[in-house]
């Protein structure tokens, strides 16, 4: 069965509905998602191993939007991976990448490209949206061609739009499909 790995951090509860979304897409696609956070934050959390990123076939990764740039819980987590960097472990596992930030133009596609990062460090093949997902061109609000995303506002809102619902939805149904091709 194919594994994807969902490996976010959220502190008001956005980034983690963009990863029950796209948990749910991966379990509609027949594979099954393994949901981490980088520290425990709800008494249900279960925090992430190095062992989840080398057993996982695909990552999704999210962080909220923090001045531009992914949460220093997640950029703290990679930088204990230089084990798995070095043996090159994580090559040519296919990943995407996702976000929240509070404002549109607040530095939602700069945290995406910043995401992507240590994941190219590591090899891995990056999925963006492609623009068959009719939502991209829609939407008012979160959805990059860069990664999935959500405008949490001035409200900290967690409810994904309905557009927002069917990016996430996009790139979990993507990852288990590059995922299946490259076994
Ligand atoms: C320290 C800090 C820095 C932030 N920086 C930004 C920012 O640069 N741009 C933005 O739009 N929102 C920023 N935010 C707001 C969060 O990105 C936003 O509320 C996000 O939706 C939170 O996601 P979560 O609900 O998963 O925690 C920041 C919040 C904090 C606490």
């Amino acid at each position: 069965m194919i594994k994807v790995l969902v490996l976010f951090h959220s502190s008001q509860g956005s980034v983690r509905a963009m990863a029950q979304t796209i948990a749910e897409a991966i379990i509609s696609q027949g594979a099954e998602p393994v949901l981490r956070t980088f520290t425990q934050q709800l008494e249900s959390d279960i925090v992430v191993s190095l062992d989840d990123l080398k057993q996982c076939h695909a990552l999704a990764f999210g962080s909220p939007t923090r001045f531009g740039m992914m949460a220093h819980q997640a950029k703290q987590f990679w930088e204990t991976t230089s084990d798995l960097w070095l043996r090159g472990t994580l090559i040519d596992k296919p990943a995407a990448v996702f976000c929240s930030s509070s404002s549109m133009h607040g530095g939602n596609e700069a945290t995406l490209l910043n995401l992507s990062l240590p994941l190219l460090h590591h090899g891995m093949l990056l999925l963006g949206v492609p623009y068959d997902i009719p939502e991209l061109s829609s939407t008012k609000s979160g959805g990059t061609p860069y990664g999935a995303s959500h405008v949490s506002g001035l409200t900290a809102e967690t409810k994904l739009t309905p557009e927002e619902i069917q990016i996430c939805r996009a790139v979990g149904a993507r990852l288990v499909t590059i995922a299946r091709k490259m076994q």
